[in-house]
């Protein structure tokens, strides 16, 4: 048996041409984990409405914050998987959900590297069903018509394990420590409130109503909304940060339907028009930096925040390459790829 890595993130357009970036929504939005309807009413709601007029608004974002070397999402992770590289003896492929490099593309350049246990990590800290288990879905997919030799393990969300929530604390502590700010943000990607309730294994436990996440339930271990308020509790309590100077919200909604809350945009705006001045965000949802963060929390959010009378408005980077993640994630890589296999 020979062991390899299959990192897997989003992805993102090949260019900011509109015509990429249509393509790119189309295979994204037409995921039936993303967009929860029948496959007529989102091939309405996609062919026939979204991809009309998203694609010109979201070229245009993304030419904002596009790089000479293409899409920051995919260069950071990039970066990433070399550094990994460089520390690990196990061969390490990256992959993207939508757009290139696909996940058959790199489940190929493991196999024709003798790679037959594959060690599957979705770089997503929490829980999603747009997220993590369309990654594990498609993924088995594709063994099974493609690769049925090969044997998957799956790297679990690591919402709340300490090695993250220590290199996510050094990075807000870092950015943060000359920088004077009267609250922290935490902002996560939104879902729509029936994904969480569709995630929900008990099928009566989630309410979305404040509490529920609090309680135990074997429910949290897919609950996005769970997770995203433990990383937080497990962050503030690292740096001992002090009750009502940080908070959650949950940006990049879509659509009509209510998703979770409170959302980013609003709540900057209501911070703002409170009079706050010095607002410091952190988005965790995201191990790299992307449209999301760089143009939607890093340009957006702070256009809101100054239209409302804040100051200071600063973005803590999402771990990237960063030594200390590249050190853990490596690590992680070597438990794994060392440990003995399971006698029968
Ligand atoms: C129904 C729509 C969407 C759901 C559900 C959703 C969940 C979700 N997404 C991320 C991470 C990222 N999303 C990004 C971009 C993006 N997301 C959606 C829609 C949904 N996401 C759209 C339409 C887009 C494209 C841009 C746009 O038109 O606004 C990105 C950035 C990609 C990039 O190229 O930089 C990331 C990353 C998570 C973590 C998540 C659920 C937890
Ligand atoms: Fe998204």
């Amino acid at each position: 048996m020979s062991k390899g890595v299959l990192m897997v993130n989003l992805g993102s357009p090949d260019s900011t041409d509109p015509k990429d970036v249509k393509k790119y929504l189309g295979e994204f939005l037409m995921d039936e984990r993303v967009i929860d309807v029948p496959y007529w009413a989102r091939t309405l709601l996609v062919k026939g409405i979204i991809l009309n007029t998203r694609p010109k608004k979201s070229a245009e974002a993304y030419q904002k914050i596009w790089w000479d070397e293409g899409s920051p999402l995919i260069v950071l992770s990039k970066r990433l998987q070399s550094k990994i590289d460089h520390n690990t003896s196990v061969p390490i492929s990256l992959a993207m959900r939508y757009g290139t490099p696909s996940i058959k593309q790199g489940l190929h350049e493991l196999h024709d590297q003798g790679v037959d246990e594959v060690l599957l990590f979705p770089l997503y800290p929490q829980f999603a069903m747009a997220t993590t288990e369309t990654i594990l879905v498609l993924a088995e997919e594709l063994r099974k018509e493609h690769f049925p030799e090969m044997s998957f393990t799956t790297v679990p969300p690591f919402y709340n394990h300490q090695d993250y929530i220590r290199t996510l604390g050094n990075s807000i502590a870092e950015t943060l420590k000359d920088v004077e700010y009267e609250h922290l943000l935490f902002s996560y990607h939104g879902v729509p409130e029936r994904h969480i309730r569709k995630s929900d294994i008990t099928n009566s436990h989630c309410k979305i109503d404040g509490s529920c996440c609090q309680s135990d339930s074997t429910a949290h271990q897919f609950c996005y909304r769970h997770q995203c308020f433990e990383t937080t509790r497990l962050v503030a309590e690292y740096l001992g940060l002090k009750p009502n100077t940080y908070s959650v919200s949950f940006q990049s909604r879509l659509g009509f339907d209510p998703w979770l809350k409170p959302y980013t945009d609003r709540t900057i705006e209501r911070f703002g028009k409170q009079g706050m001045k010095k607002l410091a965000i952190v988005t965790p949802a995201f191990v790299s930096d992307c449209l999301e963060t760089l143009e939607e929390i890093a340009m957006e959010g702070e256009e809101i925040f100054h239209e409302v009378g804040g100051k200071n408005f600063t973005v803590v980077p999402c771990l990237n390459d960063r030594e200390e993640w590249v050190k853990v994630l490596s690590r992680w890589i070597d438990e794994w790829a060392h440990q003995k296999p399971v006698e029968a």
